[in-house]
C-alpha cells in the first residue's frame, strides 16, 4: 500500500481538543503523515461562555490548496473534514474534493458531516440540503450521528429497523461505508450504540456495537471519532 497521507480540514482550538486537535495526533499514531488546514482558529471550542478568533474563508481555503497544487505537493489518499459553518465554505470543499481526485482517483473522503445533536441544531439549516446533495454522494465513507442521520435522509429514528433503512438510503446516495458515530435507541440511557456498514462490489457487510456510556459529556470525541475510522 502506498504512504497514507491525509489533508484533514477542521477547527484549531488554542485550548483543548476538538478539530485538528481531537484527530491530528492520533492520524499519526496510526501511521498518516497528516496535512492540516485549519477552518477556524478560536480560543476554545463553542461550549464555553465567550468564543474569540478568526474563520478562514472560502477564498482563503482555496488559496491554500492553489499553493499546494502550484508546487504539485497535493497528492492525498485521505481527505477528512468536519464542522463547516457556511454554505460557501462546504461548496468550496466539494471543489477539493473534486480537484484531489484529479490528483488521485483512490481519494478516500472521509466526512463528518457536523451539523447538531440530540434535535439541535448548531449549523445554518441551508447546509443541510448541500450534505445531502452534493457532499454525501462525494463522499467514501460518512460518520453522522443519530440526529444527523435523520437530517440527511428525512427519516425519523425510533428503533434499529429505521437506522438500517436510513443507511441504505445514504449508501443509494452513493456514499460506500456509513458509520453511525453515537446513537441512544432504546430505554436504556447508559447505553451508546454505534453502526457501520459497507457495500463494496455488491457485498455489504454491517456491524453495531454498543458501549457503556460514562456520566461525562465530552467534546471533541466526535472528531476523534471519525479520524478512528480510517
Ligand atoms: N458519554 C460517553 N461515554 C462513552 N463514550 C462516549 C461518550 N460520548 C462519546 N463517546 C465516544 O465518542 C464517540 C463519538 O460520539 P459523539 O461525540 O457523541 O459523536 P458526535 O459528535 O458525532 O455526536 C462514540 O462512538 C463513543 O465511542
Ligand atoms: C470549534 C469546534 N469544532 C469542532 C467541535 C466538535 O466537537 P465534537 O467532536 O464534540 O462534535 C466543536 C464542539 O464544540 C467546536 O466548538
Amino acid at each position: 500500500m502506498e504512504d497514507p497521507r491525509v489533508l484533514s480540514i477542521q477547527s484549531h482550538v488554542v485550548s483543548g481538543y476538538v478539530g485538528n486537535k481531537s484527530a491530528v495526533f492520533p492520524l499519526q499514531l496510526l501511521g498518516f503523515e497528516v496535512d492540516a488546514i485549519n477552518s477556524v482558529q478560536f480560543s476554545n471550542h463553542t461550549g464555553y461562555n465567550t468564543v474569540k478568533g478568526q474563520i478562514l474563508t472560502e477564498k482563503e481555503l482555496a488559496e491554500l490548496v492553489q499553493g499546494l497544487s502550484e508546487n504539485n505537493i497535493e497528492y492525498y489518499t485521505h481527505l477528512l473534514t468536519g464542522y463547516v459553518g457556511s454554505v460557501s465554505f462546504l461548496n468550496q470543499i466539494s471543489s477539493v474534493v473534486k480537484h484531489l481526485r484529479e490528483k488521485n482517483p483512490n481519494l478516500i473522503y472521509v466526512c463528518d458531516p457536523v451539523m447538531g445533536d440530540s434535535g439541535k441544531l448548531y449549523v445554518p439549516k441551508e447546509l443541510i440540503p448541500i450534505y445531502k446533495n452534493f457532499i454525501v454522494p462525494l463522499a467514501t465513507i460518512i460518520t453522522p450521528n443519530l440526529f444527523e442521520t435523520e437530517l440527511l435522509t428525512d427519516i425519523t429514528i425510533k428503533n434499529v429497523v429505521d437506522v438500517w433503512k436510513a443507511v441504505d438510503i445514504l449508501h443509494k446516495k452513493g456514499c460506500e461505508t456509513v458509520v453511525i458515530s453515537s446513537a441512544e435507541l432504546g430505554d436504556d440511557s447508559s447505553i451508546l450504540s454505534i453502526f457501520a456498514s459497507t457495500v463494496k462490489d455488491k457485498s455489504l457487510k454491517k456491524l453495531s456495537m454498543d458501549i457503556k456510556k460514562t456520566a461525562n459529556k465530552f467534546t471533541g470525541t466526535g472528531d476523534l471519532f471519525a479520524s478512528s475510522v480510517f
